[in-house]
């Protein structure tokens, strides 16, 4: 889609690199001839991604990380600027959440998505900022969020999780615009991953597409564009925006609720577990995992 020098030299760090939307921005990257620093928590999908770059004669290295580890978010920042020396653009891209009505959604269930997508963000950003943007002079921070923006029922914890953050991008963007550096959110509607195909049971799945106005799902090409549109000189003048990319979804908005199957799957996964009904776990894969 680019010209293969777009971005030469630039390094890109994406969290999630191994997978969906985080892989697909990391080979788009690549190919416009950034050098690619992927994170995540598993060795193996890290490395595919690395190897598919490679293949196709880019750069990229991989790195493990959980981003709700402070101590190891520092480390690996560290780590980047001893190999490489700075860093341009920051895609915090890993994050998600699971499909549950809210009056089943425990402490800790409700913690575990905001310690994810809300603490997780903001320590890489802030290691990312003070070690490496702000002394170099400059840089890029892309924040992957939600669509739809007004209240998504179903996710109420990653609908709050992901409002924090785009308020925290923007937040971020007069504060250190004297840096030089320049944040936004982007808000994914509903993109034909993995992710969305095995974490989400089929009935909702198909709901959220009846919720979409373009008729279609959005594909991991057209994600890697919009990210390495943003990293490129095209994208500079960006900041403290929330770009929606979503094929209108928003507009629509939240619809109705529940969406068909969700209820079902909860009484199922309560009959299977022979759990309570205010105990149920995993039910979007419908799978007992305990
Ligand atoms: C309707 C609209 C649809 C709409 C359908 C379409 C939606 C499209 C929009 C979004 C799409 C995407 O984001 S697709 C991308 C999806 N990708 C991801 O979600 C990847 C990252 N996700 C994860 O790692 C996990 O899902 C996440 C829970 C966040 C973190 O996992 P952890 O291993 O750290 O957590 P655990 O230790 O297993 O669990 C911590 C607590 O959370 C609870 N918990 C964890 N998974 C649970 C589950 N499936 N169901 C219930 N409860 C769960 C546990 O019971 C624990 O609470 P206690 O039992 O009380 O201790
Ligand atoms: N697909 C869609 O339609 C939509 C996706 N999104 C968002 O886009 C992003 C990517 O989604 P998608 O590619 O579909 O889903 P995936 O589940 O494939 O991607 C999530 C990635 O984040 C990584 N990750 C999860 N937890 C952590 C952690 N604690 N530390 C480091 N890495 C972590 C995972 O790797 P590992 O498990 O190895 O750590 C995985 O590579 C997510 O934030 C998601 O919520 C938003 C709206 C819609």
């Amino acid at each position: 889609m680019f010209a293969p020098d777009l971005l030469k030299g630039s390094i890109c760090v994406v969290t999630g690199a191994g997978t969906g939307l985080g892989r697909a921005a990391a080979l788009e990257l690549a190919r416009g001839g950034a050098i690619v620093v992927g994170c995540g928590r598993r060795e193996e999908p890290l490395a595919e991604t690395v190897a598919s770059i490679e293949d196709g004669g880019g750069t990229a290295v991989a790195l493990e990380l959980d981003i709700r580890e402070s101590d190891a978010v520092n480390e690996v920042v560290d780590r980047v600027l001893a190999d490489h020396g700075r860093i341009d653009t920051l895609v915090n891209n890993a994050g998600g959440q699971f499909a549950l009505p809210a009056e089943y959604i425990t402490p800790n269930g409700f913690r575990t998505v905001l310690e994810l997508n809300v603490l997780g963000t903001w320590l890489m950003t802030h290691a990312v900022a003070t070690k490496a943007m702000i002394p170099q002079g400059g840089g890029k921070i892309l924040n992957v969020t939600l669509s739809p923006h007004d209240g998504f029922p179903g996710l109420v914890h990653s609908s709050a999780a992901r409002a924090a953050v785009e308020n925290m991008t923007k937040t971020l963007s007069v504060e250190w615009a004297r840096f030089g550096i320049r944040l936004n959110a982007l808000a994914a509607g509903h993109f034909d991953t993995d992710a969305l195909a095995t974490r989400y049971v089929p009935g909702v799945k198909e709901d959220a597409l009846t919720r979409v106005p373009a008729g279609r799902w959005g594909t991991v090409e057209e994600w890697g564009w919009l990210v390495t549109y943003l990293a490129s000189p095209a994208g500079d003048y960006f900041s403290g925006s929330v770009l929606t990319l979503d094929g209108a979804r928003d507009v629509f908005g939240a619809g109705s609720y529940p969406p068909a199957g969700l209820l079902e799957a909860v009484e199922e996964a309560a009959i299977a577990t022979r759990q309570h009904r205010n105990d149920i776990r995993f039910v979007t894969t419908g799978v007992d995992r305990k």
